[in-house]
C-alpha cells in the first residue's frame, strides 16, 4: 500500500492554486521581517567581500568581433577565450542592442507583474515546457526555502510565443529576443573559433537553428531583511550561453576562484555567462559558472535572463575533435537538452549541478 502522506500548508496552497507570489506578499504591507518559509540561512563565510580588489572582470567589445583586421580579431578572440576560460562571465559592450529597446523590454516585463495576480495566474503552469509560464519561487513545490522572486519565462525560439498584456510586450520582446539572438550567434561563431573549430561548428552540431531560447524575467521585491533570503540561490544555468540584462539595483553574484564576487555590471553592457552544455561540448574546457542572486532592502530589482541552447532534441556529446586534441573521453554522458531540462526542473538536481549526475 502506498504510504499516507500529509500535505504541508505549502503544498496544500499550490494544489489550490492560492501560492502568494512574493510581490504580492512583499507588497501586502507590514512585513517587517522575512517569513519562516522564506528564510534562507546563508553561510557568513560564504558572502562577497565588498573591499575585494579583485574586480577585474572581464569586458569585451563586440564591436572588435565584427573587425576585419586580422590583428584586430586575433586580439579579441585573444580575449575572449581568457574571458572564458579565466571568468566564464563577461560584460559585452558595443553590442549594438538599441539602450531604449533594453529599457523598453524591462519596463514590459514590470508592466507584467504589475497585472492583478488574476491575470497573470493563467499562465501558472506544471508543465516544463509550456511556452509561457508565470510563477513564483524556482519549483514551488519542491524548493524547501521559497525564493524572493517571481518570475515570466516566455519560450521565443524556435518558435515565438507573446502575451496580450501589457500592451507593448509583444512587439518590444519580438524585436528584443531577435537582436539579443543576433548577438548570441556571433559570440558562438567568436567562441568557436576560440576552441580552434570552425567558426559556425558550434551552430552546426547544436542545430542552432532550431535551438532554443527563452525570456526568462526575475522580479526581486525590495525585502525587508535581505541576508535572511535569497532571489536564485548558487546554481549554473543549462544550454550554452546566457544574455542577461537587468535594471541597474545590482545583486547577481558570480563564483570566482572560490570567492562570491559582487557583479558590478557596466550600465547598459549586456552579461554574458557560459552554460552546461558549453562545458559538455567542450569537455570541460569551458566551464559554466556558480551564479546567485541576492536581494536588497531599497526597491525591487527586476533581471531577465535569455538561456540560448541547442535544438531540443539534440543530444549533446563532447565535440570529437576537442576529445582528439585534449587526448582524454569524453566527461558527459550524451543527454537532449530536453531530457536535461527535465532533470534539472527536477527534485533530484535540487540545489546541485546536473552536471554531477551525468558525469562519466
Ligand atoms: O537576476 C540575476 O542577476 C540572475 C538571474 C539568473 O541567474 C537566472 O535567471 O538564471
Ligand atoms: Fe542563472
Amino acid at each position: 500500500m502506498a504510504p499516507v502522506v500529509f500535505p504541508t500548508q505549502k503544498t496544500e496552497d499550490i494544489q489550490q492554486n492560492k501560492m502568494a507570489s512574493i510581490k504580492e506578499l512583499a507588497e501586502s504591507g507590514g512585513l517587517t521581517s522575512v517569513p519562516s518559509e522564506y528564510t534562507f540561512a546563508s553561510n557568513p563565510n560564504d558572502q562577497a567581500d565588498q573591499h575585494d580588489p579583485d574586480h577585474s572582470m572581464p569586458t569585451i567589445d563586440f564591436s572588435l568581433l565584427m573587425s576585419t583586421s586580422p590583428d584586430q580579431r586575433a586580439k579579441i578572440l585573444h580575449d575572449l577565450r581568457k574571458a572564458c576560460e579565466e571568468w566564464g562571465f563577461f560584460m559585452l559592450i558595443n553590442h549594438g542592442v538599441p539602450e531604449s529597446l533594453m529599457k523598453n523590454m524591462i519596463d514590459v516585463c514590470q508592466g507584467f507583474f504589475n497585472l492583478p495576480e488574476e491575470e497573470k495566474k493563467v499562465y501558472q503552469s506544471r508543465n516544463l515546457l509550456d511556452p509561457i509560464k508565470y510563477g513564483t519561487s524556482f519549483n514551488a513545490e519542491i524548493d524547501k526555502v521559497l525564493l524572493w522572486r517571481d518570475f515570466l519565462k516566455v519560450i521565443s525560439h524556435p518558435r515565438f510565443h507573446s502575451l496580450p498584456k501589457p500592451e507593448g510586450y509583444s512587439e518590444v520582446s519580438l524585436e528584443f529576443s531577435k537582436r539579443i539572438r543576433e548577438v548570441a550567434t556571433e559570440l558562438l561563431r567568436a567562441i568557436s573559433e576560440t576552441l580552434g573549430l570552425e567558426a559556425d561548428y558550434i551552430e552546426k552540431s547544436m542545430n542552432w537553428d532550431q535551438g532554443f531560447q527563452m525570456l526568462a524575467a526575475n522580479y526581486y521585491p525590495a525585502c525587508p531583511d535581505p541576508e535572511n533570503a535569497i532571489g536564485i540561490p548558487p546554481h549554473t544555468d543549462h544550454g550554452l550561453l546566457t544574455i542577461l540584462i537587468q535594471n541597474g539595483m545590482g545583486g547577481l553574484q558570480v563564483q570566482h576562484k572560490g570567492k562570491w564576487v559582487n557583479w558590478n555590471a557596466i550600465p547598459n553592457s549586456l552579461v554574458v555567462n557560459l552554460a552546461d552544455h558549453m562545458q559538455i561540448l567542450t569537455n570541460d574546457k569551458y566551464k559554466s559558472v556558480w551564479h546567485r542572486a541576492v536581494v536588497n532592502n531599497r526597491a525591487p530589482r527586476i533581471s531577465i535572463a535569455v538561456p540560448h541552447g541547442p535544438s531540443l532534441e539534440t543530444v549533446v556529446v563532447a565535440a570529437p575533435e576537442l576529445v582528439e586534441k585534449q587526448g582524454r573521453p569524453p566527461a558527459y554522458k550524451g543527454l537532449s537538452y530536453h531530457d536535461f531540462l527535465e532533470y534539472q526542473q527536477s527534485a533530484k538536481c535540487y540545489m546541485k549541478s546536473c552536471l554531477d549526475a551525468i558525469r562519466l
